[in-house]
Order: C-alpha cells, then sequence, then structure tokens
C-alpha cells in the first residue's frame, strides 16, 4: 500500500468506532444499532476493496439487519462465488472494525496487505456491488461503504438499490461468472424456471385438490416489493402480498416471527382459516409456510424450514429414482449422483428421523449458512436449510453437465426420464445456488406442490413435530459460552452442560443444548420434549441453568 492509499484512509471524516462497543462479524456480518455502524460500514468498505484486489473478481456488499429491529442495520460480504465472505477474513474484519486509532487501523490493512499478497499493481481496479434492504438507515450506510472502498484508487462501485439479501448475492455471483446479472434478468431466469416445472406437472397431480391461492406475509420489508414485481411474470399465478412495507419491519410479522413464535402475524385471520400462507423475512432470505387451524387461538399450523427441505428433499429423490429407472444399455452409466443433507442443531427432531427414515445421509454443522452451504457443495446435491427457513439445494458442476446431456436427445423424447432431467435442470435454474433465497424458494415449494398435487395440509402430515420452544437470555458475557459437536455440547464454562443433561433426562423424547447468539447479544436457549408442557418447562429450567453459570450476578 503507497502513501496515498494511506493518506486517503486516514483522511475519512468515518474513522472512529463507536466506544465501549465490541463488534464482531458473527453469524451472518456485523450487526448493531444503526447509530454505531458508519464507522464499521466504512471499513468494511475497505475490506470488500481489498478481497476484490485479492481474488481480482467482483465482491458484494449487504446493508441489512435481516429479521432484527428496524433501528438496527449491518453489513455482509459476498465472496466472488455469491456466498459468504471467507471465513479466513473474518478476523481481519473482526480487528479493523474494532481499531481504536486511525494508526492502528492502517497498519492493520497494511500488515495484512503485505501477509496476504494483495496486488496493488493497478492491473484490475476493486469492483464492489452494493445493496441494502429497506431500513431507513441504510442510505447514509451505503455512502459509508463507499468512502471506504474509495480509498482505493481506480475503485468501481455500483449501486444496485435496494435489494433483497440473495438478489445482491445471485447477482455477484453471476457477475464473475460472465452471466447476466441485473434485477430482470433475475426475474427472467426465476419466472422461466418455474413456468417450465409447472409445464412438467404431470397430468395426474393437476386433477388433484390443491388449495390455489397463496398468500404471503411480506414481514413489511423488500421481500413484499420484489414478489409483486416477480408475480407479474408468472402468468397470472395466484399471489396475494400482505404486510407489504405500512407496518414497521419485523414487528409481529414475518418469518422469524411466526417460526419462534409460533402466533398468527399481523395482517392474517380468520378469513384465512385453511388457506395456504407463507412468511418471508425482513431481507428476504428465510421462508416459512403456515396454515390457520379452525379454532380460533391465535396459533399456527407452522411448515418450518424442516419440512421445506424435506419437501425437496423427496421431490430430488423421486426424480433420481426416475433417472435410475433407465432400461436402455445405450444411454445408462455408471455415475450415481450422491444427495446429502445438512441440517443444524435447532432442526426438529422428527424431521431428521424422517430424512434418515427416507434413507437419506443427514450431517450436521453449526448454526449460520456459512458452515451449512459449505457442507452442502461436498455434494453432487446438497440441499440445506436451517429450520427458521434459510436453505437452498446446491448442485455441483459434474452432476448438471451429466444431466444436461441426459437432457440433450439421449432420452427419448417426452420419456419419463426425459421429463425428470429437465425437471432437475429447471430447479437448478430457479433455486438460488448463492445462497438461500425466500422468493425462489417460494417458486419451488410452488412447482413441487403442484407437481405432487399436494396441499399445504398433505405437506404438513409428512411427520408430527416434537413440541419445542427457543428462549433467550441475557447474560454478562455470552463469549463465555463455548460448544463443540455443532453447538450440541458446552465445554465452557465447566458444569453447565452436565447440568443440562440432567434436566434433559427428566424429559421423555428430551433434548436441549444452549450457544451464543451470532446476531443478538444472548444466548439462545432450545428445547424439545415429547409434550409442549414438557419442552416449555425443560427451556425454563434450562435458562434458569445459564442465569445461574452466567447471569450477572453468576459466578460464570
Ligand atoms: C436460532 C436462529 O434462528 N438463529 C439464526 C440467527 O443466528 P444467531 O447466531 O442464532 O443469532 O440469525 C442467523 C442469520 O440470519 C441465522 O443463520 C441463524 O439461524
Ligand atoms: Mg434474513
Amino acid at each position: 500500500m503507497d502513501e496515498r492509499q494511506k493518506s486517503l484512509i486516514l483522511n475519512s471524516s468515518l474513522l472512529y468506532p463507536p466506544s465501549q462497543v465490541k463488534l464482531s462479524y458473527g453469524t451472518a456480518g456485523f450487526r448493531a444499532d444503526a447509530s454505531v455502524l458508519q464507522s464499521t460500514v466504512y471499513r468494511v468498505g475497505i475490506l470488500a476493496a481489498l478481497r476484490s484486489l485479492k481474488t481480482q473478481s467482483a465482491i458484494g456488499l449487504m446493508i441489512t439487519a435481516s429479521h432484527n429491529q428496524v433501528s438496527h442495520n449491518g453489513i455482509k460480504v459476498a465472496d466472488p462465488s455469491g456466498g459468504m465472505l471467507t471465513q479466513d477474513w473474518e478476523p481481519f474484519a473482526d480487528a479493523i472494525a474494532n481499531a481504536s486509532t486511525p494508526q492502528d487501523l492502517v497498519q492493520l490493512i497494511d500488515e495484512f496487505v503485505k501477509r496476504e499478497n494483495i496486488p496493488f499493481d493497478g492491473v484490475k481496479s476493486p469492483e464492489i456491488l452494493l445493496g441494502r434492504d429497506t431500513r431507513p438507515s441504510g442510505e447514509s450506510l451505503l455512502e459509508a461503504a463507499k468512502q471506504g472502498i474509495h480509498c482505493f484508487v481506480g475503485a468501481l462501485s455500483h449501486d444496485m438499490g435496494i435489494l433483497t439479501t440473495p438478489q445482491l448475492h445471485w447477482m455477484v455471483r453471476s457477475r464473475n461468472r460472465g452471466l447476466k446479472a441485473t434485477e430482470l434478468d433475475y426475474f427472467e431466469l426465476l419466472s422461466s424456471s418455474f413456468r417450465c416445472l409447472i409445464d412438467l406437472i404431470p397430468n395426474a397431480s393437476k386433477l388433484s385438490d390443491t388449495n390455489d391461492k397463496l398468500v404471503v406475509d411480506g414481514a413489511n420489508g423488500v421481500g413484499a416489493h420484489k414478489l409483486e414485481l416477480l408475480k407479474k411474470k408468472l402468468n397470472g399465478f395466484d399471489i396475494e402480498v400482505r404486510n407489504s412495507g405500512k407496518g414497521v419491519l419485523n414487528e409481529g410479522v414475518g418469518a422469524d416471527y411466526v417460526q419462534k413464535e409460533k402466533v398468527v402475524p399481523q395482517g392474517f385471520g380468520s378469513q384465512d382459516i385453511g388457506v395456504r400462507c407463507a412468511s418471508l423475512d425482513g431481507d428476504a432470505d428465510r421462508l416459512v409456510y403456515f396454515s390457520l387451524p379452525s379454532e380460533d387461538s391465535g396459533k399456527i399450523d407452522l411448515v418450518d424450514g424442516d419440512k421445506i427441505l424435506s419437501l425437496f428433499a423427496i421431490f430430488v429423490k423421486d426424480q433420481l429414482s426416475i433417472l435410475n429407472e433407465e432400461r436402455d444399455e445405450n444411454t445408462k452409466d455408471n455415475y450415481q449422483p450422491c444427495l446429502g443433507v445438512v441440517q443444524t442443531a435447532y432442526a426438529n427432531g422428527a424431521s431428521t428421523d424422517y430424512l434418515k427414515g427416507l434413507g437419506l445421509e443427514v450431517v450436521f454443522t453449526p448454526t449460520g449458512v456459512k458452515y451449512l452451504h459449505e457442507k452442502a457443495a461436498e455434494y453432487d446435491i446438497g440441499i440445506y436449510f436451517e429450520a427458521n427457513g434459510h436453505g437452498t439445494i446446491l448442485f455441483s458442476e459434474r452432476f448438471l453437465s451429466w444431466l444436461e446431456q441426459k437432457c440433450n436427445g439421449l432420452y427419448s423424447k417426452g420419456s419419463e426420464q426425459q421429463k425428470a432431467a429437465f425437471r432437475l435442470l429447471a430447479v437448478s435454474k430457479l433455486i438460488n445456488q448463492a445462497v438461500g433465497d425466500a422468493l425462489s424458494g417460494l417458486l419451488l415449494v410452488e412447482a413441487i406442490l403442484g407437481n405432487m398435487g399436494w396441499s399445504i395440509h398433505r405437506w404438513k402430515e409428512l411427520y408430527h413435530d416434537l413440541p419445542s420452544k427457543q428462549l433467550k437470555v441475557k447474560v454478562a458475557d455470552r463469549t463465555a459460552v463455548v460448544t463443540a459437536n455443532a453447538e450440541t455440547v458446552v465445554v465452557r464454562p465447566p458444569g453447565i452442560q452436565e447440568a443440562i443433561n440432567a434436566d434433559v433426562a427428566k424429559h421423555s423424547r428430551g433434548r436441549s443444548f444452549i450457544r451464543p447468539s451470532g446476531t443478538e447479544d444472548v444466548i439462545r436457549v432450545y428445547a424439545e420434549a415429547s409434550t409442549q408442557e414438557a419442552a416449555d418447562d425443560l427451556a425454563n429450567s434450562v435458562a434458569k441453568l445459564v442465569d445461574r453459570f452466567l447471569g450477572y450476578g453468576g459466578s460464570g
């Protein structure tokens, strides 16, 4: 880095980090009250430019705090693949976000540039795509990010406007692959692959009794608006969008609220009993479905990420079985695509049993898409979902070129095999390969329900969730909790895991774990058991343990 570059960094008015706030890149980027984020976002702008120079590719910056309250905001980096920032760079992100003086900041950057051998030869300038959600603080934070990026001579920043998080990730991925990468291209790809799947619905399914209308809770966020735009391209497909911005973002609405509280979101009521409903979160990277049971209890029948995962897994597995029925020696080959499913400890135990019962390989990672995505990418077809509705299906290049070969003339026209191959190819286009995407996920759910001739009620009955409960506990220092084995065991503070085990043992089908949240300053408690009372009781007693070991008055 030359002196000019250093002085550009030093000259920013945004240099000083908030005092007494320790920032961490966390599960999904930096998040905090928007009022303290200017300097962090400026610094992440610098990081993004460096990442672009290092990879010689376009990088994405998304300004969002997803499902968190509207006064919060955050920033995350999309790597050249469209996925999350490589975990190797997270310590650097933490270090620069917390550097307390301008000189410390410049020194950290200088050392990192040398260590990583980041080229400053001017051959390629940094290129960053910027997106933000609908939060009012987004606009000024975007300017802060730009200031960071433009510390580098010749840097290019493209403001893509208000987007869903998955749209931005998709754009980065497409751009770096030399593909069409505008919002219009995104809508075009989603709608054309959706129509293709609808055209391939077997005649028998068309006759069945699926309730046609879908009502979507847009969380008063960006997803609602984008879904309205997408809808126009879906040939009259009947979607009604509610909570599209008049109310407060994520307040009593949205996928996080619906999944965690299991209650009817605002804007829904007795007129919706029995109707197929879905909720997006504030930046539209999460999707859950639900329906209102006949009695007016305020409760919902939730169809969460685990069940979306199960639906996708059944469909993909069915299509693969059709391909496997190949009898013709000319088109048969020895390649057996490997299908894998990835979950976290939050997955309902009943879903894991169900998926294993289908003969599928199920593996677990810690919470956070960055872990799930990485694991799923190891398979020819890797399906991952968090229970909260964030997930996607990843297809390997090898599998896709095998599939394309199969589609291109190897099968007799109109054969079941050819249709199955076309369906899988359409799924690979419809479902966002960069990151979990509520809009593309929603269209895939709709297409699969149509193909199977299933109503939401048939889908819900795949298996019965074990009753579960989630709680949050405020503690003095959440980093005091250290976990292992995909967050199922607490290794620190000593003694707490044994105490949790003792509580779990008192409950039939009991399971409970704790972990520090990576997006909020809390310890999360999860419990499940054979009845709701038992799950509530287990969660409460584990929360008390957390308080005893780690609370403000605790010894931990
Ligand atoms: C229990 C839960 O829902 N945790 C969420 C939440 O992370 P925490 O680290 O638990 O705060 O936000 C993440 C980002 O959206 C998401 O990946 C994750 O699943
Ligand atoms: Mg989100």
